[in-house]
């Protein structure tokens, strides 16, 4: 995409494009019938998460509890689907607006949870209880990101403001009608 980006900036025809970087995407259309179905087992928490509140899975395994955050557990920007959408129809009408350039722009609500939090709320959407084990870091991995919102919300005029629980509502909707996903 970068790539992509580059070779219209040299290019003839005067092109706007921008760059959306994503956080952590969570959550599904409030009317529960779109939503995130990976293929086997997810790599993502959130996903896991929802599939072992569901059942379809016997528990989670926590990437680790010895970081240097909160409870020790990974944080992360989780941000709403639906707020993720709103964000490209804004950088749209920015790029309508502001003519051929380049920009990007951070997608994230500015906010960090940690995996037991998010645990937590997904409990309390589902009124489930998710059995989790502690298990080793994942290769990779960092303690904490979340995103500098400022410039979204200084140029594009836009912000997030779906909440973690409005996420977990959503995303519970979602897999409780669809426990087994698309099937
Ligand atoms: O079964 C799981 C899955 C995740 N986590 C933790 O949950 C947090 C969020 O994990 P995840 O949903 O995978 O998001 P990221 O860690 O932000 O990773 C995403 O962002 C990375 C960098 O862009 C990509 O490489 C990954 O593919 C993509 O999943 C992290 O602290 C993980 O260690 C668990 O504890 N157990």
């Amino acid at each position: 995409m970068g790539d992509f980006a580059k070779s219209k900036e040299n290019s003839a025809t005067p092109w706007s494009v921008t760059i959306l970087r994503y956080f952590n995407p969570v959550g599904a259309h409030p009317s529960g019938k779109i939503g995130e179905d990976p293929n086997g087992p997810p790599n993502n928490l959130m996903p896991f998460v929802s599939q072992t509140a569901v059942g379809r899975r016997e528990f989670l395994t926590v990437f680790g509890n010895d970081y240097d955050t909160v409870d020790g557990t990974g944080v992360r920007d989780y941000i709403h689907v639906m707020d993720l959408a709103e964000g490209h129809l804004s950088a749209i009408e920015y790029m309508v607006k502001k003519g051929a350039g380049k920009y990007t722009f951070n997608l994230g609500t500015g906010n960090g949870n940690s995996v037991l939090e998010m645990v937590t709320a997904m409990e309390k959407a589902s009124g489930k209880k998710i059995p989790y084990k502690i298990g080793e870091r994942r290769p990779g991995d960092i303690a904490t990101c979340y995103a500098s919102t400022d410039l979204a919300k200084a140029e594009m005029g836009w912000e997030a403001k779906l909440t973690l629980d409005d996420m977990c509502r959503d995303l519970w909707c979602w897999q409780s009608n669809n426990p087994n996903g698309f099937v």
